[in-house]
């Protein structure tokens, strides 16, 4: 089992005199600057334009700065504007006022990964890669948890990357649950693989094909979101907190049989062989060259995708349904 690093393993000190400039203020920048700052640190937040972040970022008591404002007072920048921005960002208003011993720290490894940012050698940069949504790592900090994340470092100029990275995970609040240390290389293979074809792309997929397939079957469509996208989130609670063993143990053996055999035979081995190209194109560098395309030409895919699941019956039913389930929720 790798090494899991908690609270006790890590130590603000190598950073509590520095300040930090958190570059972005949008899933995981707001998290972030906020949880820093209540673990004690300096927080400065960097922005590029007086628009929305802005105004958020000025409710939650923060005076943000312009970019290059907040990198020139920083000795810890901390990008978490999207991986399509960073490389801009750093050309334009880091680079220029990079410091030696400065620290560039980043949330996932993409840019360093596929050198779309090469530092230079006087600096340290190094991750902390939170393995879960920015609002969920503020949730639970507030309420006294965290989510784990992995560390890496790429370059340790001045030989204290690791504990510093320690102490941004501890200031984060990911130690309290715990830290694992990987690579750049490890960090963006995975990451990228398991939202492509398992958290984003897969499950959505998944729920919304099973929802069709009722509703074009002539079932009543609050059925069908009830069924096949509305449960999801106790089953995946169940395994989150007992496994698969646990979930199983919940349900009927009727759903036990019925799901291990249409399981396999719909999520079959030419699915398996479709993931493992999946998984090819990312390490191969192509998907990386296939978004930074896609991102030049103003991301139509991702316009087009996000406005056929906003016009989809599935949300427009979820928008209904989930008014109902809410209300049951249990509030806490
Ligand atoms: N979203 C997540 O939960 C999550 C989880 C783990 C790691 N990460 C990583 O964290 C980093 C930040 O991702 P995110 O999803 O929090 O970003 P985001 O899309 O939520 O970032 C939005 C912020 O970036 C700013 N921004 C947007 N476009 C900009 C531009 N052209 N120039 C300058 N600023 C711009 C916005 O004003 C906003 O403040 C990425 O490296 C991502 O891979 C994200
Ligand atoms: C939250 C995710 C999917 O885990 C993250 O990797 C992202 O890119 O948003
Ligand atoms: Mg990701
Ligand atoms: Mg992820």
């Amino acid at each position: 089992m790798a090494k899991v690093y908690t609270d006790k393993d890590a130590s603000l000190d190598p950073i509590k005199d520095k300040t930090i400039a958190v570059l972005g203020y949008g899933s995981q920048g707001r998290a972030w600057a906020l949880n820093l700052r209540d673990s004690g640190l300096k927080v400065l937040v960097g922005l590029e334009r007086e628009g929305n972040s802005w105004k958020v970022a000025e409710n939650d008591g923060f005076r943000p700065l312009y970019t290059e404002d907040a990198v020139k007072n920083a000795d810890i920048v901390i990008f978490l504007v999207p991986d399509m921005v960073q490389r801009y960002v750093y050309r334009e208003r880091v680079q220029p006022y990079l410091r030696d011993s400065m620290d560039l720290v980043f949330a996932h490894g993409f840019n360093i990964h596929y050198r779309l940012i090469e530092p230079p050698k006087t600096v340290d940069v190094y991750m902390i890669a939170p393995k879960g949504p920015g609002p969920i790592v503020r949730e639970y900090f507030v309420k006294g948890g965290g989510v784990p994340a992995l560390v890496a470092v790429h370059q340790n100029y001045s030989g204290k990357a690791f504990e510093k990275a320690l102490a941004i995970a501890k200031a984060l609040g990911a130690t309290r649950a715990g830290v694992i240390e990987t690579t750049f290389k490890e960090e963006t293979e995975t990451d990228l693989f398991g939202e492509q074809v398992d958290l984003v792309g897969g499950i959505t997929q998944l729920m919304r094909t099973a929802f069709q397939v009722l509703v074009e079957a002539g079932y009543q469509p609050e059925i069908a979101y009830y069924e096949t996208i509305n449960e999801m989130k106790m089953i995946v609670d169940l395994i989150y907190e007992k496994g698969f063993t646990g979930m199983l143990k919940a349900v009927s053996e009727t759903a036990k049989y019925g799901g291990f055999t249409a399981g396999k035979y719909v999520i079959n081995e030419d699915v398996k062989k479709r993931m493992k190209e999946v998984l090819e194109r990312i390490r191969s560098g192509k998907f990386a060259e296939e978004w930074i395309e896609e991102y030049n030409k103003g991301a139509p895919t991702l316009v087009n995708g996000l406005k056929e699941v906003e016009n989809s019956l599935e949300e427009q039913v979820g928008r209904q349904i989930r008014e109902i389930s809410l209300r049951g929720k249990p509030k806490s």
